[in-house]
């Protein structure tokens, strides 16, 4: 709904849908209905438009999509051209957020003001649209082609300032100062002035000279950004028309862009993205507890354990959440490193103005490095991130567990090991936990926290609140060896070597995985990580080429399939990017070459087991690199390791950098259709055997395919739970 109200001759209209005022039908036919009781009171002279609550309109009702009540008149472009075509001055008043839909309204305005620290963009691209109330014609004539071009092909928010320098925003309006009161001031001052120029489908789009190259230089950016999203290069071919076409025919070719989107699979697939980084925060143990109901601790003080790669950023993690963070590190060396690259850091963000001098200071100050286990003592919460071996980690969580203060969580960052393993030796098994972050910790949205068995409903609140706090995608899973992410990821790297063993090249994998959507290939991936990484885990797990006892087959660890080729290209020292060869070369950049070395590691190693190398298609490679990963995620699902498959997808965007426009490796499965993926997987079964279990099919996902052909992705948990919990189900 809306609210009216004249002030002074001044109609203000307040938009009030909470908790976001985002533009739902309802909101869209009261907004017409004042906007023209507005425009026939005689008494007003000018109308404000503004946000009631937390923000100014953030958008369309995204829930309306796809439904046909987002049909229903009067759609937000109706209301645009009432606010521009007024007789009376209109102004939008910003405050909080003016962003998609709701920025659009701003701009049919003819004056915007707006709140020193309110937002403003045009996201739709992020939901795999485009601005499709008039955004993509109305903004490049008011910011120009290039900064347009630049903010909806990547839907960032920008300050009011930045906003204000651009001339999109008339008046910023100082923190402490009232939006309303400065509205119908500015409002009241606008009277008698002409409109004319302030109507800003009248004017031209001032850099329209340019169109050609900045399309050039656009579309290069965003193919590279975004490799294999459709929106970002709609978006560009939509607004590159305001400057070639009238105002009334560029909204003619925005309409056409967003049919064409609204159409496709991605914006689904984007939108499905949208509402699954909402929901993993309201995570829930059945029977046991939930975000509704279960207490997080307070927690001002953090410790780290081990400054290595995982454990600095870690540490910049919690400086920036506020935390007091003590850091541990048992090598004096490590321990200097460790600390420089964190005060480093925080200097490169006082550089780039992401923090200010005083937060600045309170980071470096809240930083402690320690020297012994004693200074943890006040602690509430350690992280320990030291070497992937359980002998350390249980001696640590003993010797924490000593110095510790009873009630303080003790959390591993270990990325595949038994979490209840470590809190066996511990008193205090209610108080351990998992909490996974991804390299590199300070830039990876993603922490996959994880509940022991004993984990108390305090303890996973307090994990997924300390998440929260540090504005990651936070998603909790069950213990299972490697969790959600890692369990499923190694049968995608299992496979990737599968098929060099078969007849691939590293880089012929990697084309298919880019064309995909991926920024980088799986090989691509292990370079930049590291191949010690994969090698470590491995010979944790006593698995590597090298430790076998004489006599054991290459190509076998028990009865089942392994490829040594990764333990090879390790003994050759080729760890990756860092030490400039892995599974590609690198010569003075970090541009990968395919290198006749591995090449020839490949082809010798087909020789040696008389493998008849085979052309693979692209198909084939994609399905054998995606379907495991599929498969497997079924298991999880029916394990309860997951609650949920947009758990699972949310894990894969923001830890392993899946393409948003495919929603993940569930809502892909969803998208081809449960059927299609059954029959692969179970045709890959029948050829692979027992050796290569990652193709047995999952009993969920055969029984939902038997039973419901490819139900909603929203009822896969509903409809096989249901059928499990009934007596003799056999499931
Ligand atoms: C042309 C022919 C087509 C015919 C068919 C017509 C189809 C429809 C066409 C529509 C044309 C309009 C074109 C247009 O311009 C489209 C848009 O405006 S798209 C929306 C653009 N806006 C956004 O993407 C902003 C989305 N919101 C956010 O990014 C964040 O919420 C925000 C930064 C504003 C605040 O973040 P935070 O404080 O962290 O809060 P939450 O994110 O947790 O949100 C709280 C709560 O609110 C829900 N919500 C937020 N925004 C919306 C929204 N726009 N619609 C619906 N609901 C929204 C959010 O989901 C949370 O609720 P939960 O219940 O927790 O999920
Ligand atoms: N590197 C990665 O990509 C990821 C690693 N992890 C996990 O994080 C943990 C740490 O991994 P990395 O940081 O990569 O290892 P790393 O080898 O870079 O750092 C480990 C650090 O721990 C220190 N250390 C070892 N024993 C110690 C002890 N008893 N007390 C104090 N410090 C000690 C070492 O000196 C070293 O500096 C591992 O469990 C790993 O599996 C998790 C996610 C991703």
């Amino acid at each position: 709904m809306a609210k009216y109200s004249v002030e002074n001759e001044v109609a203000v209209i307040a938009v009030d849908n909470p908790p976001m005022n985002a533009l739902s039908h309802h909101v869209r036919k009261s907004l017409l209905k004042y906007l023209k009781e507005a425009e026939s009171d005689e008494k007003v002279t000018s109308i404000v438009l503004c946000g009631d609550g937390r923000t100014f309109p953030v958008g369309a009702d995204i829930k309306e999509f796809h439904k046909s009540v987002s049909k229903l008149g009067p759609t937000i472009l109706d209301i645009v051209d009432a606010l521009e075509k007024s007789k009376k001055p209109t102004i939008a008043a910003i405050h909080g957020n003016a962003l998609g839909g709701g920025l659009e309204i701003a701009l049919g305005c003819h004056y915007r003001i707006a709140m020193t620290n309110s937002k403003v963009g045009l996201p739709e691209v992020k939901l795999g649209i485009l601005p499709g109330a008039g955004g993509t014609q109305r903004l490049p004539r008011v910011i120009g082609l290039d900064n347009a071009m630049q903010w909806i092909a990547y839907g960032g928010h920008h300050s009011a300032g930045i906003g204000a320098s651009l001339g999109l925003i008339d008046r910023v309006v100082p923190q402490g100062g009232n939006i309303r009161e400065h509205a119908i001031l500015f409002a009241k001052a606008a009277v008698g002035k002409s409109l004319g120029q302030r109507r800003l489908s009248n004017i031209s789009v001032p850099d329209a000279a340019k169109v050609e190259s900045l399309m050039a230089k656009h579309l290069k950016e965003v193919s590279k950004k975004s490799r294999g999203a459709l929106a970002p290069i709609v978006c560009l071919q939509v607004i590159k028309s305001s400057a070639l076409l009238s105002y009334q025919e560029g909204l003619e070719s925005e309409r056409q862009g967003m049919f064409t989107l609204l159409a496709s699979s991605q914006s689904r697939a984007q939108i499905y993205s949208f509402f699954a980084e909402r929901q993993v925060s309201k995570w829930s143990v059945p029977g046991v507890t939930n975000y509704q109901n279960a207490v997080p601790m307070k927690v001002k003080a953090v410790g780290v354990v081990g400054l290595g790669t995982m454990g600095r950023g870690i540490a910049i993690c919690c400086l920036r959440a506020g935390k007091i963070t003590y850091v541990l590190e048992m090598n004096t060396k490590a321990q200097t490193a460790g600390v420089k690259y964190i005060r480093g850091y925080i200097e490169t963000m006082r550089k780039r103005k992401q923090i200010n001098d005083q937060q600045s200071s309170m980071m470096n100050n809240a930083l402690i490095p320690v020297d012994n286990y004693n200074g943890l003592k006040n602690v509430d919460l350690v992280i320990e991130a030291v070497f992937e071996s359980m002998k350390i980690k249980k001696e640590i969580f003993k010797k924490l567990e000593k110095v510790c203060k009873p009630s303080a969580i003790l959390a591993s960052n270990t990325s595949t090991l038994n979490i209840d393993e470590m809190a066996s030796v511990t008193k205090r098994p209610q108080k351990v936990a998992g909490m996974h972050f991804f390299a590199p910790a300070h830039i990876m949205m993603l922490l996959e926290n994880i509940r022991g068995e004993k984990s108390s409903p305090e303890t996973i609140a307090t994990i997924m609140d300390l998440g929260k706090q540090m504005r990651k995608t936070t998603v909790l899973v069950g213990n299972c060896h490697g969790f959600v992410g890692n369990r499923m990821f190694a049968y995608y790297t299992a496979e990737s070597s599968f098929l060099l063993e078969e007849g691939a090249y590293p880089k012929q994998v990697d084309d298919v995985l880019l064309d995909y959507g991926f920024a980088m290939g799986r090989f691509q991936v292990g370079d930049l990580s590291g191949t010690d990484i994969g090698y470590k885990i491995r010979r944790e797990r006593g698995l590597t080429h090298k430790q076998q006892p004489a006599g054991t087959p290459e190509r076998k660890r028990g009865d089942r399939r392994y490829s040594p080729l990764d333990d090879f290209l390790y003994e050759k020292g080729r760890y990756g990017l860092k030490a400039r060869k892995g599974w590609y070369k690198y010569e003075g950049s970090r541009t990968p070459i395919p290198d006749p070395e591995v090449r020839k590691m490949i082809d010798d190693f087909r020789k040696r087991h008389n493998i008849n190398p085979r052309h693979i298609s692209p198909e084939e490679t994609l399905q054998r690199m995606i379907f495991p990963l599929v498969n497997e995620g079924f298991n999880v699902l029916d394990e309860g390791i997951a609650a949920n498959p947009w758990d699972i997808d949310m894990i894969f965007q923001h830890g392993y950098a899946w393409p948003r426009h495919t929603g993940g490796p569930m809502y892909y499965a969803y998208t081809i259709g449960l059927p299609q993926v059954l029959k692969v997987i179970e045709e890959r079964w029948k050829l692979a055997g027992a050796s290569e279990p990652h193709w047995k099919p999952s009993k969920m996902l055969t029984w939902l395919v038997e039973h419901h052909g490819n139900p909603d992705i929203n009822d896969w948990i509903k409809l096989y739970k249901e059928r499990k919990s009934q007596p003799n189900s056999n499931l």
